[in-house]
Order: C-alpha cells, then sequence, then structure tokens
C-alpha cells in the first residue's frame, strides 16, 4: 500500500479540515479508494460513468440504473447558442483551462442553479457539457470548423475523443480515457477540491465552486503537472540524454513536474495503472523513444531522491499516444474531476460551517496614521 508521509509544517499539512465519506488517500488498499472500493479494482471493472454515478449518488448503480444515466448524460451533451457565441470569441493561444473556466461561469450564467435541490442535475449537466465545451473552442479555433457536439458515444471518454479528432475512437482508446477518468475522479483535500468546499461553504452556487476549482487545478503544483511533464519528456530525445539532463535538474534543485506527492510517501496507486496503459498505447504506435525516456526519469528520481511518479507523469505519454495536444491534458483531467468536486460540494452543503480558518499575524505592531505630509 501507499502509505502517507509524516505530515506537518506549512501549507495546511496535516490539519484535519473537514470530514468527507468519498475517499481515503494513503490508508487502505492500494492506497486510493472512492467509496470503499479500491481505484484499481474500479478502474478494471468499471466503465467512468459507473464511477461518476456512485461519488455522485452514492452507490455503483445497478445496470439500469447505469443505462438510464448514460442515456441522461448523453442528452445533455448540447450547448445554448449564447455559450457557443462565447467559446468563439476566446483566442487560438488562450489556455485551454481558461476557456473551461470561462465555458463553466458562462454555463452558470444561462443555467442558473436557483435552488440546492438542483445539485445533482447540475453536476450532470456539467459532466455532460464540458467534453463539448472544451472541444467546440478547441476545433472552432483550431480547425476552423463550427462541430456538433451531440454525439452518440456511449462513453464520455469516447465522446470527447470524437469531438476531438471527428471520428469515432478505438477500443483501445476508449477504454484509456475510461481508466484515465476514472483515475482522476476523486482525491480528498486536494487544492482544487478545497478550493470548491470552501466556495461551497459560503452557500455559494455550484458553478462558482467548480469555476475557483478549475483555477487551482490549473497550476504546475497540481493538475498542470501532466502538461509540464509532457513539455519536458518531449525534449529529450533518449533514455540517455533524459538522465543527463534530470541530473543537471537536480544539481539546480529544479523541481519535476509529475514527481513527488503532498500525501503519499513511496508512490502514487495510480501511476502503476496509468503507466501499464501507457506501454501498451507506446507499443500500439511503434513509441521506442518517449515510453523509455518516461522509464528512465521515473528510475533516476528513485534512485536520486526517492521521488516517485505521481498520477501525472505517465499520463503525459498515455495521453500523447493517443494524438490528444499536450495543451488540453489538464482539461481532461477537469472532465473527471468535476465529479469529486461536485460531490465534496454535496458533501459540504449537507453539513455546512463557513470554512474560515485563522492567519498569524506577522507585520507591524499597532500604530498611528501619519499626516499625509509627514510621510
Ligand atoms: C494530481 C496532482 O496534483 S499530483 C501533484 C502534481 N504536481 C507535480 O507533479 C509538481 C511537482 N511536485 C511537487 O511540486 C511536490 O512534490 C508537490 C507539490 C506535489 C508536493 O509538495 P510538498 O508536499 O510540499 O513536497 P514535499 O514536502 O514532499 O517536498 C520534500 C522535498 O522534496 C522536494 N521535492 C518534492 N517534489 C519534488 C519534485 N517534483 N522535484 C524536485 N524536488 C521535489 C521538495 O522541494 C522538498 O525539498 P526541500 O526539503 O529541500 O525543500
Ligand atoms: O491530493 C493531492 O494533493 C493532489 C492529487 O494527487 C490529486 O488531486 O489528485
Amino acid at each position: 500500500m501507499a502509505g502517507q508521509k509524516e505530515l506537518s509544517g506549512a501549507g495546511l499539512r496535516g490539519q484535519v479540515a473537514g470530514k468527507t465519506a468519498l475517499s481515503t488517500v494513503g490508508k487502505s488498499g492500494s492506497g486510493l479508494t472512492y467509496r470503499g472500493y479500491d481505484v484499481s479494482e474500479l478502474a478494471d471493472k468499471c466503465i467512468f460513468e459507473e464511477v461518476a454515478y456512485m461519488l455522485l449518488y452514492g452507490n455503483l448503480p445497478t445496470q439500469s440504473e447505469l443505462d438510464a444515466y448514460q442515456t441522461k448524460l448523453k442528452g445533455l451533451r448540447g450547448l445554448p447558442q449564447p455559450l457557443k457565441e462565447v467559446l468563439e470569441r476566446i483566442p487560438a493561444e488562450a489556455h485551454p483551462m481558461d476557456v473551461l473556466r470561462t465555458g463553466c461561469s458562462m454555463l452558470g450564467n444561462l443555467e442558473t442553479e436557483m435552488s440546492f435541490d438542483e445539485e445533482n442535475d447540475q453536476a450532470d449537466r456539467m459532466l455532460a457539457a464540458f467534453p463539448s465545451i472544451i472541444n467546440y473552442w478547441y476545433r472552432f479555433t483550431h480547425d476552423n470548423v463550427r462541430i456538433e457536439t451531440e454525439t452518440d458515444d456511449e462513453t464520455i471518454g469516447g465522446h470527447f475523443l470524437h469531438l476531438l479528432k471527428g471520428e469515432k475512437p478505438n477500443e483501445l482508446h476508449t477504454k484509456v480515457m475510461n481508466v484515465s477518468l476514472i483515475l482522476y475522479a476523486e482525491h480528498e483535500f486536494n487544492a482544487s477540491t478545497f478550493t470548491a468546499r470552501v466556495c461551497a461553504s459560503t452557500l455559494s452556487d455550484i458553478h462558482s465552486c467548480i469555476t475557483g476549482a478549475i483555477g487551482s487545478l490549473r497550476g504546475h503544483l497540481h493538475g498542470g503537472a501532466n502538461e509540464a511533464a509532457m513539455d519536458m519528456i518531449e525534449g529529450f530525445s533518449s533514455p540517455d540524454e533524459a538522465e543527463k539532463e534530470m541530473m543537471a535538474m537536480l544539481a539546480r534543485k529544479d523541481k519535476i513536474m509529475g514527481f513527488g506527492h503532498a500525501i503519499y510517501s513511496e508512490s502514487d496507486p495510480r501511476n502503476i495503472v496509468i503507466k501499464g496503459w501507457a506501454e501498451k498505447l507506446a507499443a500500439d504506435v511503434g513509441d521506442d523513444v518517449l515510453y523509455p525516456v518516461s522509464v528512465r526519469c521515473e528510475e533516476v528520481m528513485w534512485r536520486e531522491k526517492k521521488l516517485f511518479c505521481n498520477a501525472d507523469f505517465f499520463h503525459a505519454s498515455a495521453y500523447h499516444f493517443m494524438g490528444i495536444p499536450t495543451k488540453l491534458f489538464t482539461p481532461i483531467f477537469v472532465c473527471s474531476r468535476l465529479t469529486g468536486w461536485a460531490a465534496h460540494v454535496f458533501e459540504q452543503r449537507a453539513n455546512n460551517r463557513i470554512i474560515r480558518p485563522s492567519a498569524e499575524y506577522t507585520g507591524e505592531e499597532l500604530r498611528s496614521v501619519p499626516e499625509i505630509s509627514a510621510r
């Protein structure tokens, strides 16, 4: 099991900031459980919609519940015209995470959550619409086409790739997308989820909570690490070059993206799963550089620093082998983590007290305001 670190110090590390029944990190099973189910077993046996349903509605769906849920989500993939118009005005050079942040916020203006009774329907709507939002903008600004976002793909993962590439994905790619979305779905009180909970604790609307969470996930120390890891590994032309460059980065004390974790001490249980799929995808595309480079980076970091790959590192090569542009990596994370964020918003609302910690003051002693001429 991937154990927990000794937790103390800055960044609220080790402080219990609330209760959750949604997941455990570094405590049991392979190290990550969602409502008591081990993430590796979920990734093996389920499609993403089953996990989304379990997080959002409390139990794994029966076959008829799953069929109804997939039908519901399929029916919610269309985008309102004013949202399409906003997306068309965002420049091609914008970061897709900013596009998604704006898309979520705009959706909140058009389909505002009027009462918390709507929270499940609102979460389902975002789950269905986010792949449409990001791909509508991407295809409009990069390929000059206005795509039809209502596909008949059974899964969100398949739907995402279909919109991106204009054709239905093969079985391998659909499976990897499902695995990836399951692995990224939920992770206790990480920075973006905590952002969503803080916002929810003020009794704000769900679009505000999710918009804020997208902004938190964007940074390279959190979800943005999968893009930063890709930028790094594609600069290495061989495992030996990767080793040499990594050693130089470590000597300079650079932060190496895709390694280390705030909670896990020895491994991130999601890594072994996505690494296995990255290896299969490498064989599928006949890669003999990127995957071996990634493996060498993993070996060097462990040998030199006892730092291990987190969920993001092998996601980089896996997504790349499926032909996904690097700048869409973190938005895919959003399409998954939305389930965890929304489930935490529901949990916070169900047992709420406004989140308002204290600060240790390090400023000036009490003093009087000098006249402006005397400053
Ligand atoms: C899905 C996710 O969000 S997973 C996280 C994705 N983020 C990344 O991959 C970014 C790179 N990793 C990091 O920056 C960090 O490991 C974090 C943000 C994930 C965790 O941060 P912390 O809990 O503060 O790290 P931690 O306390 O373990 O750091 C211990 C030491 O290892 C170093 N370290 C940790 N991660 C790395 C890294 N990736 N590269 C180089 N050194 C590192 C720290 O600088 C620190 O050194 P110091 O004691 O000399 O200051
Ligand atoms: O838990 C964290 O700090 C970061 C992480 O791995 C996640 O959000 O998936």
